[in-house]
């Protein structure tokens, strides 16, 4: 039998580890290898697997325990194939499954006046000889239950999905009932001013106007969530009210949400789902967005022609995507343009002179949206949370020589400290990855945090009533997705790591709009490239109906 243990496991490996093999009966066989195989597994799900292949001998061992069915049973693993899950994330996967399978059989008739309507919202350019991927995009997901429209950034997916609103309404006479979602609130926001803004381009009735909402929630706040509990208030039982779900940023979203926003998702809804399988999978377990277009071909559609992103950013991002690592090096180094550049010197210096600005406004004034103008024109991407170069360190070590400068850094909260919320508090409307501005309030002689809403307005909370937090001159990569910055600042770690992959650099890359600064060397940068994540799940082979 392979030996699959390694140092890496984590105290709650252990402890699962501990107490399933104490329960384990394998009829008189020794239970160590069992410990090692749920050590293993455990250790997968916490890098984002959903389950963990077994070779043969394995599976024979684990056929003999009572801690093991294919399923049928409340068993704590399950068994599929060669796959093995613990029971929560199988029934997820499987759940997923049906209920998408059930989406594909279920007929769409195409409206009678989908071409005319198709050349309305999509006009064909008689000089082109191009496919136009948007029309031929809108042409599938109109008669589609289920559909995914990918691309990368500026691909046009918000444009194009606006125009299969306003058709479809102009199909139901704007009686379709229509929601719309996005993983973070920060997603939601960039979603919502992005229709707004779309919608004035619109030449249509002001009927069918009003019948495209703007509003974009969160997919937390959709669902309903329930205190202390990983269950939401719609379900099966009580599904959502609407007949067409939008969700952006569809690649952030986990096998548990997706399955349990699918689950309440009335079975005669439509979903599209909008995003960049190219990017990060999610924090949590599985790859879904990547794993559905790859097994759904059908219900895939994407857009290839870029129209806002062009120039060496898009070359840079092409290049990592396409896993092409001297090139991407190349257009790194290359000086004869500073759109993409090179750091090889102190990034500490680097991240000072990019935030003078921001250091200089909040010395001058408290104005809170004259800081947030300022503090948004750049921002610190890392790879990694721990390590010198990782946030914690970046953050450590620019607070400290902000101090020179007078700024306030030795307090924990300080006038001009940046702060990223970690926890979402749905009281106070308050969402994981919102940023915040720490400013000092002359009226009422104290600190208050401002935070920009959706609408634009600023407001203001006093530090002490703030849920998880984090200063935030440096993010995660991470933490990211979904947000777009006029300049970004990419830091690599100084030595090779297991968690860089293209996908984390390829999502850092397309976050910026205007320049991006990548501190690295060269092979860090080219191990980056080279490494693709993997993540082991059963959704491909189900939804091809193969289970291997
Ligand atoms: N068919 C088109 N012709 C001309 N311009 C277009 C077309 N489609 C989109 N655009 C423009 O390209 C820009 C990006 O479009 P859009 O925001 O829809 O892309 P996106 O894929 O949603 O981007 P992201 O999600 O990265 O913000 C917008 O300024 C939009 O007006």
């Amino acid at each position: 039998m392979d030996k699959i243990v390694t140092d890496n496991y984590s105290r709650l490996d252990h402890a699962l580890a501990d107490f399933l093999s104490a329960r384990c009966d394998l009829g008189g066989e020794p239970k160590s290898q069992f410990r090692d195989i749920v050590l293993a597994l455990s250790a997968a799900q916490s890098a984002g697997h959903s389950c963990l292949m077994m070779n043969d001998a394995q599976q024979t061992l684990l056929s003999t325990s009572n801690m093991v069915s294919s399923g049928e049973m409340n068993t704590p693993l399950v068994m599929d194939g060669a796959r093995l899950y613990l029971q929560r994330y199988w029934q997820y996967e499987s759940s997923l499954v049906a209920d998408i399978k059930q989406r594909l059989t279920r007929p769409v008739t195409p409206p009678a006046q989908l071409d005319t309507l198709l050349e309305k919202y999509f006009p064909a350019d008689a000089e082109s000889t191009e496919t136009d991927w948007q029309r031929e995009a809108a042409a599938k997901v109109t008669t589609q239950a289920f559909s995914m429209i990918t691309g990368g950034p500026g691909t046009g997916k918000t444009t194009t999905v606006l125009r299969i609103l306003a058709l479809l309404q102009e199909i139901h006479n704007g009686e379709l009932s229509i929601a719309l979602a996005a993983p973070t609130g920060k997603a939601a926001m960039r979603l919502q001013q992005s229709l707004m803004s779309g919608k004035l381009q619109l030449d249509l009735t002001e009927d069918l106007l009003d019948a495209i909402p703007e509003k974009v929630s969160t997919l937390h706040r959709l669902l309903g969530p329930i205190n202390q509990s990983n269950h939401f208030r719609h379900n099966a039982d009580k599904p959502l009210n609407c007949d067409l779900l939008v969700v952006d940023e569809a690649s952030m979203i986990d096998l548990a949400l997706m399955s349990k926003l699918l689950v309440a998702l009335a079975p005669d809804a439509r979903l599209i789902l909008l995003g960049d399988q190219d990017q990060l999978a999610s924090v949590e377990s599985g790859a879904v967005l990547s794993d559905l277009c790859a097994s759904l071909p059908e219900q895939t559609l994407q857009l290839k022609k870029t129209y806002r992103f062009s120039g060496p950013i898009k070359e840079l991002a092409t290049a990592v995507n396409q896993r092409s690592a001297s090139l991407a090096w190349n257009i790194l180094e290359d000086s004869s343009q500073d759109i993409v550049n090179l750091v090889s010197d102190d990034v500490i210096s680097h991240m000072l002179s990019h935030y003078q600005g921001y250091i200089k406004q909040v010395k001058q004034s408290n104005d809170p949206e004259a800081a947030f103008e300022a503090f948004s024109s750049f921002q610190v991407l890392a790879a990694l949370r721990k390590g010198k170069q990782g946030v914690e360190g970046l953050n450590l070590e620019l607070e400290k020589r902000l101090q020179s400068r007078g700024i306030e850094t030795y307090r924990t909260w300080y006038h001009g400290r940046p702060v990223m919320i970690s926890r979402n508090d749905p009281s106070l409307g308050l969402f994981n990855g919102d940023i915040g501005l720490c400013l000092y309030d002359e009226t009422i002689g104290q600190l208050r945090v401002w935070f920009e809403q959706s609408d634009g307005s600023l407001r203001a909370i006093m530090p002490g009533r703030l849920p998880e937090h984090e200063t935030v001159y440096a993010m995660t990569i991470h933490k990211s997705q979904g947000s777009e910055f006029p300049h970004v600042m990419i830091v690599l770690p100084e030595n090779i790591n297991p968690l860089l992959s293209r996908e984390l650099l390829y999502t850092a890359i397309t976050r910026a709009k205007v320049r991006v600064d990548v501190a690295t060397t060269k092979p860090v940068f080219m191990h980056t490239v080279n490494q693709q994540v993997q993540r082991n799940s059963g959704l491909q082979a189900k939804l091809s109906g193969v289970v291997s």
